[in-house]
């Protein structure tokens, strides 16, 4: 299956420098969107309630805050970069009210779309743009002159220009210098989902709390572990960021490499792919979805809970540690939000 990728070529700025732009939240993809929109020179605003901690993050950088209705109906583009679990509420009361023929909602993830939660009316664009990267390395990419790749979707194209903008758009947060794809919001939802959970936070968290625990419990230095299963992690990434598994492989030693080939199949069994094959389902299937907007709603136990484990758990506190003797490694990741 081919996908389609433009880059700054195939973007028109203009588009998006002739919109209105209300940014909801002010997050860590809200500020990263809203102020590179603004570098590009973008007419922006940021929609928040009253009362919101973010505020102050976004008066400090000179953007105008408004409540959320106040924003859209001031915007023909309303971005909603608040929480997936509180984005329903927000259209309900305060976009839904305030939508004109021809404006445009997007969407930086395709949940509530995806799982029915809000449902625009016709007479709107409604389009994706989901950078593939936290939010405060968007900014820190953009600021760089780089970027970070971004999926563009169009659920409803009302005005036939609904790509156009949303390529403009991805344009201005710096997504078409790295390359931005088309696709579904039902392909980014599905996949962006399977990925945080099973690959790149949840997967990639248990891995090293097992790794740290099972060298601890055997009796070597904390210190010790952590610099190998956590701190190196990220040089190993790294390489593998810049020329694949292979640059990896290429660049380690071949007794790392030899246990790497024979040692990784015994820890990634083929029941750990059953296992997130179990995992893609219930996001196919909405199982996932309606168990966090359920556990949203009940005020969030079991995430408190888990939350809490996580930050207690002993890597924690030897990494903190050995990060406040690296200076160049533990720096605020944007000094905006
Ligand atoms: N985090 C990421 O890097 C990525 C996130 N996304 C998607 O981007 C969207 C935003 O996520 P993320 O940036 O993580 O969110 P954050 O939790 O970082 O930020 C949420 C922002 O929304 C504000 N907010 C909370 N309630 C409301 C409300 N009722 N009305 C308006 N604003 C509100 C918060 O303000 P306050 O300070 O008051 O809490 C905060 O500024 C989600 O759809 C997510 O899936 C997509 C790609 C990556
Ligand atoms: C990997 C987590 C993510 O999907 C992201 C940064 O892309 C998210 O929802 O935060
Ligand atoms: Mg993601
Ligand atoms: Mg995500």
């Amino acid at each position: 299956m081919t996908v389609e990728t433009f880059y700054d070529d195939d973007a028109d700025l203009g588009i998006i420098q002739g919109r209105k732009v209300a940014v909801i939240g002010y997050g860590s993809q809200g500020h990263a969107h809203a102020l590179s929109l603004r570098d590009s020179g973008v007419d922006v605003r940021i929609g928040l309630p009253e009362g919101s901690k973010s505020r102050a993050k976004a008066e400090e950088e000179g953007l105008r805050v408004l409540t959320p209705a106040e924003a859209s109906a001031e915007a023909d583009l309303i971005m909603i970069l608040a929480p997936d679990t509180k984005q329903r509420k927000i259209y309900a009361d305060d976009i839904a009210p305030n939508l004109k023929d021809g404006d445009a909602i997007f969407f930086g993830h395709g949940f509530n779309i995806r799982y029915g939660l809000i449902t625009p009316p016709s007479n709107v664009d409604v389009a994706m743009v989901a950078p593939k990267g936290p939010g405060h390395l968007v900014r820190r990419q953009f600021v760089d002159g780089k970027g970070v790749p971004c999926l563009i979707a169009v659920e409803q194209d009302a005005t036939g220009g609904a790509q156009a903008l949303a390529l403009s758009y991805a344009k201005g947060i710096g997504g078409s210098r790295a390359g931005v794809i088309k696709t579904t919001f039902k392909e980014e939802t599905e996949t962006d989902l399977f990925g945080e959970q099973a690959v790149l936070c949840g997967g990639a968290s248990a891995l090293v709390q097992t790794g740290f625990e099972v060298l601890t419990e055997a009796g070597y230095a904390p210190e010790i572990a952590y610099f190998e299963v956590l701190h190196e992690l990220k040089l190993i990434v790294d390489l593998m960021y810049e020329g694949g598994i292979a640059k990896m492989r290429y660049s380690i030693s071949d007794t790392a490499e030899y246990g790497d080939l024979t040692r990784g199949p015994r820890v990634i069994t083929p029941s750990v792919k059953e296992e997130m094959k179990k995992i893609l389902g219930e996001i196919q299937d909405g199982t996932f979805a309606t168990e966090w907007v359920n556990e949203d709603e009940a005020g969030r136990p079991n995430f408190t809970k888990l939350q809490q484990e996580g930050e207690a758990h002993p890597i924690e506190q030897v990494g903190k540690k050995l990060r406040g003797l690296m200076s160049w490694v533990d720096r605020p990741i944007t000094e905006t939000a």
